[in-house]
């Protein structure tokens, strides 16, 4: 098994605030089991850009990150565009780097991964559930 896979593996563990973030050496240490991902400033914070073909799917990988973060309890700020989704993470209680942020973008790294599949169109008015 790799870092990364073990990174991803983690859980988000409940973070109150009143702990130092995570120091630019401890976190140069995390980075390297999450490929791909940047460290920037103000907050610091872990961020990447994915790329795709189109409008639909870089808005289905952001509504994809969105329920990860939902389901962990730890959110990402989130921009897409045609064709990019840009992701970041910090822990906003520390304003900084927590060991969660990189849990979060190690298994973000494991979704973009992941083959696409179109979401399935509406149904409209004929699912089971409706009327008349
Ligand atoms: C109550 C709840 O656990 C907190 O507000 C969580 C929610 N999601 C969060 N997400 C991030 N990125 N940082 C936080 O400090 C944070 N806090």
């Amino acid at each position: 098994m790799t870092a990364q896979q073990d990174l991803a593996s983690k859980q988000c563990e409940p973070c109150r605030g009143g702990v130092p973030p995570m120091d630019r050496a401890m976190a140069r240490e995390y980075l390297v089991q999450v490929p791909g991902w940047s460290i920037l400033d103000n907050p610091d914070r872990l961020e990447r850009e994915f790329r795709f073909a189109d409008f639909r799917q870089a808005q289905d990988f952001a509504m994809r990150v969105g329920d990860l973060c939902e389901a962990e309890g730890h959110h990402a700020e989130i921009r897409y565009g045609w064709g990019h989704c840009a992701v970041a993470f910090w822990t906003h209680k520390i304003n900084g780097l927590h060991e969660n942020d990189f849990v979060m973008a190690a298994k973000v790294g494991g979704l973009a991964d992941a083959p696409y599949t179109a979401p399935a169109e509406s149904m409209g008015d004929v699912s089971p559930t409706a009327r008349g």
